[in-house]
């Protein structure tokens, strides 16, 4: 038997990958939300999620959508963020948790927190889990399994209201652990925000090759270049977001690599074997210790 469910009805703001993968979750269990709403911009995701037939009720409007909500999730990209919070803010119910899914969260104290009203709870929380796919039919009900949620909730948040947003990430499967906002940014920019950076950044330089060059690099492209590739086939206007909102962070860990790299470089053109051979060495240290991680 399911236990009850957690909220009464959800508000999911945003129907892509993860507010479809929090759907189709919630839809299994039953154990999550009594009634899902959903909401997007678009006609088309509207038109796809009444026929996907994972939410209970579909609503174009962001107002009407979290009426008599106990819990909205926002679910966009984080540069919708504002004119979302300022479009529900009016509309919220007294003692509502809002809490969001975003890849960046000192924006979302700043742009979210600030227009709500007193009474409704503000939680903030990423789930580490993803795939380079996006849109309504991209999501699973597995996705947020044995991944990471980090909650970063403002100073003085409501201990009860953090818990039921952590017993979500829960019941989704996820592992929780609580930060401050700054710390996160930095965090992820190294982890998450570089590495696309980088991705996007390496198939652009590849694809700039002039002639025979570029069209061998599709040919023979290797499993190192095609890993970039997936990363970099990402929705981009999520990731224009996350760059534009993680600005401070993503240009220090940027900064710190390009002089890496430049140490590197250095290195391959006076012939620096021991320099080469010790930084590949690090490489591997870290990726067994990321497998041994994982086992435990
Ligand atoms: N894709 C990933 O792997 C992960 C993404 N995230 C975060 O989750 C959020 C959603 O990302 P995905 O589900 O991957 O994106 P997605 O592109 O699959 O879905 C985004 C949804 O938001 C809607 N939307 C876009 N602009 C909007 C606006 N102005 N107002 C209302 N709705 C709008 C889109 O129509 C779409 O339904 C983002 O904030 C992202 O940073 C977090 C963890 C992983
Ligand atoms: O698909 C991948 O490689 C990811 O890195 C997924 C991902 C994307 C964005 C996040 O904020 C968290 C996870």
């Amino acid at each position: 038997m399911a236990e009850q469910p957690l909220f009464r009805r959800v508000a999911l703001l945003g129907f892509g990958l993860i507010g479809g993968s929090i759907a189709r979750r919630a839809r299994q269990t039953g154990d999550i939300a009594a009634e899902i709403v959903a909401n997007a911009r678009s006609e088309a995701t509207l038109a796809r999620v009444r026929e996907l037939g994972i939410a209970d009720r579909v609503e174009a409007d962001p107002a009407r959508a979290v009426e008599g909500a106990d819990c909205v999730i926002l679910c966009a990209p984080v540069g919708a963020y504002a004119e979302l919070a300022q479009a529900i803010a009016p509309h919220l119910a007294p003692g509502c948790i809002v809490t969001d899914v975003g890849s960046t969260k000192q924006s979302v104290l700043r742009d979210v927190g600030p227009l709500l009203p007193e009474g409704v709870h503000f939680v903030p929380a990423h789930p580490l889990a993803g795939t380079e796919y996006s849109g309504p039919d991209s999501g699973f009900a597995t996705l947020f399994e044995g991944r990471w949620c980090l909650l970063t909730p403002p100073p003085g948040a409501d201990e009860a209201a953090v818990e039921k947003v952590a017993e979500l990430w829960r019941r989704c499967g996820s592992m929780v652990e609580t930060m401050e906002a700054a710390h996160h940014d930095r965090v992820l920019a190294i982890v998450s925000h570089l590495p696309h950076l980088i991705a996007f950044t390496i198939c652009g330089t590849a694809d700039d090759l002039e002639g025979e060059s570029r069209q061998q690099v599709l040919q023979f492209a290797a499993s190192g270049f095609r890993d970039f590739t997936r990363i970099a086939a990402s929705d981009p206007v999520m990731w224009r977001d996350v760059f534009l909102n993680n600005r401070e962070a993503l240009l220090e860990m940027l900064a710190r690599f390009t002089e890496d790299a430049q140490a590197m470089a250095r290195a391959v053109r006076w012939g620096d074997a021991a320099y080469i051979e010790d930084k590949i060495r690090r490489g591997r240290i870290i990726r067994r210790s990321l497998i041994e991680l994982k086992q435990a």
